[in-house]
């Protein structure tokens, strides 16, 4: 008995001591990867995390990518005994992004809804097989499919707008957010009968979508909620579990829908448009892949797709609301691409609109809505001046990205034309990172850009705009929100038009 007990307490001494060797290994490995500024004994940057609200942590990230870039690009915090890596420099921000594709468990939180959908699959086979088969979805020829509707919706948005034009500062994100959620909603199920007609199942839909990125954000915020065990028996997961049944209700409901319609007709439902669950559904019929996991991709793609858009266009908006000669300038393109006809955009124009993409990527380089992005880091990777050390874990700081030296010393100054100026555009591939970086990069890019396109010059050739975007102040709640100071106002420019 006394010989089971000395050696179970042997053992467990042995187990620590082993940890904690690997511990200050792992440490000492770490060692010269540059630590950021305020850091406190003990508890290191954790301070910033606790007392810091949605609001204050944006600048407590900002400030650290500032810092990252100027000691190199890769730099770590502390929090507690825990380092996390920074990672800020452009090609060492590709490097860590192409070796490691497996992202931390807090990207779990939302797993109730999207399960292992692209944005949120923990483990890299899966993401890779998913990736691959879903790719095609996102090719340039079926997104020239999806024009009708993002015309429409951008035609229906400054249809909207209309009663406001000439009527002062108003808050546009409601508008925004409504018709882009709309629009993702047709581009991914199509319209079958009853799902998500206008009414109070769209409502029911949103307020699910909302709840679910509440208890995510709160579930990140609160460190007692990491773990199952706590949140499985908290208000949170009540909530949570009410709107994921209208959710995955709803997503269910449409795959069925679609494959009773498709069965019948033996044919895609339209040869021009095919919404996502129309291609998707091939997969299940090769049996690539389940209606499970399908579901979870289409419940992905409007969770990754539904106000990532919409919000980045607000700043956009915003922007152009601040400049006055940039917003001319654009509109000087417009006119010559359009005239004065509101006809629809079709694919070719958007060569022509070279300015306006210039001013879209230069706002989202200054004002992206993912300012971070969070990868495991399962191998050692070797940076350009040190290597980071395998089980740490990495923020990608995408904004600091944005702003690093390879934009040149004028990189924190809103300059679209930089973008129109090849000699001024820093070589890297991965300088620009708002969509993220690198092969698990955002697969609705070119989705968004199109979107985005389109409401623009709907908007802008029928408004000017005026707005104060030193006046926005934003939260992080799993992107950046506004909170406040998101004010435009708009005037119709039909007079000016009659004059030409
Ligand atoms: C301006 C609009 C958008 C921005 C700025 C944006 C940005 C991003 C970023 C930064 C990531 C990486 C997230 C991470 O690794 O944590 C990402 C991933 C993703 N995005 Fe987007 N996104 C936008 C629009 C869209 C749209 C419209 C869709 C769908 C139609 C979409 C679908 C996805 C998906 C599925 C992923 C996961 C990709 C993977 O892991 O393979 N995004 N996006």
């Amino acid at each position: 008995m006394w010989l089971l007990l000395t050696l179970s307490a042997f053992s467990a001494i042995a187990f620590v001591l082993l940890r904690l060797l690997a511990y200050f290994r792992y440490v000492k490995k770490c060692s010269l990867i540059p630590t950021l500024g305020d850091s406190l004994p003990v508890i290191g940057h954790a301070h910033h995390l606790i007392i810091k609200d949605t609001v204050e942590i944006v600048d407590f990230i900002a400030g650290k990518c500032r810092e990252s870039n100027q000691v190199g690009g890769v730099s770590k915090i502390w929090i507690g005994p825990y380092p996390l890596m920074l990672i800020t420099d452009p090609d060492d921000a590709l490097t860590v992004a192409n070796t490691c594709y497996q992202k931390p468990y807090v990207y779990k939180f939302a797993d109730a809804w999207v399960g292992d959908g692209l944005a949120t699959a923990l483990l890299t086979t899966t993401w890779r097989k998913h990736r691959k088969l879903l790719n095609p979805s996102f090719s340039q020829q079926c997104l020239n499919g999806f024009l009708q509707i993002f015309n429409e919706q951008a035609a229906a948005l400054a249809r909207d707008l209309a009663p406001h034009a000439g009527g002062g500062p108003f808050d546009h994100n409601r508008y925004i957010m409504s018709n882009a959620f709309d629009g993702i909603c047709k581009t991914t199920f199509g319209k079958p009968d009853g799902i998500l007609d206008k009414g109070s199942s769209t409502e029911d839909y949103k307020k699910a979508v909302d709840t679910i990125v509440h208890v995510c954000m709160q579930r990140i915020l609160t460190l007692w909620m990491h773990f199952d065990v706590v949140f499985k028996f908290s208000k949170l997961r009540a909530e949570e579990e009410k709107a994921v049944k209208t959710l995955r209700g709803t997503s269910w409901d449409a795959l069925k829908k679609t494959q009773s319609a498709v069965g019948q007709e033996n044919k895609k439902l339209d040869d021009r448009f095919q919404p996502f669950i129309n291609s998707l559904i091939d997969l299940i019929a090769d049996g690539s892949m389940t209606e499970k996991e399908i579901q979870e991709e289409l419940d992905t793609l409007i969770f990754a797709g539904h106000d990532t858009s919409a919000t980045q266009l607000l700043y956009v908006l915003m922007a152009i609301g601040s400049y006055p000669d940039v917003q001319e300038k654009i509109y000087k393109e417009l006119q010559e691409v359009f005239g004065d006809s509101t006809r629809d955009v079709t694919k070719d124009d958007f060569r022509r609109l070279e300015y306006l993409e210039a001013v879209l990527k230069e706002v989202m380089r200054l004002y992206p809505i993912a300012p971070i992005i969070l990868r495991d880091i399962d191998q050692d990777v070797k940076c350009k001046n040190v290597t980071i050390p395998s089980g740490s874990t990495a923020f990608i700081g995408l904004w600091g990205v944005n702003r690093s030296g390879a934009w040149g010393a004028d990189a924190d100054q809103f300059d679209p034309g930089r973008w129109l100026e090849p000699a001024r555009l820093p070589a890297s591939p991965a300088a620009f990172a708002s969509f993220s970086i690198g092969k698990r990069g955002c697969i609705g890019k070119t989705y968004a850009m199109m979107s985005m396109k389109t409401t623009l010059v709907h908007l802008l050739r029928r408004y000017r705009l005026k707005a104060d975007i030193s006046k926005l102040q934003v939260q992080l709640v799993l992107m950046l929100k506004p909170v406040s100071g998101c004010e435009i106002s708009i005037e119709s420019r039909d007079a000016e038009k009659k004059c030409n």
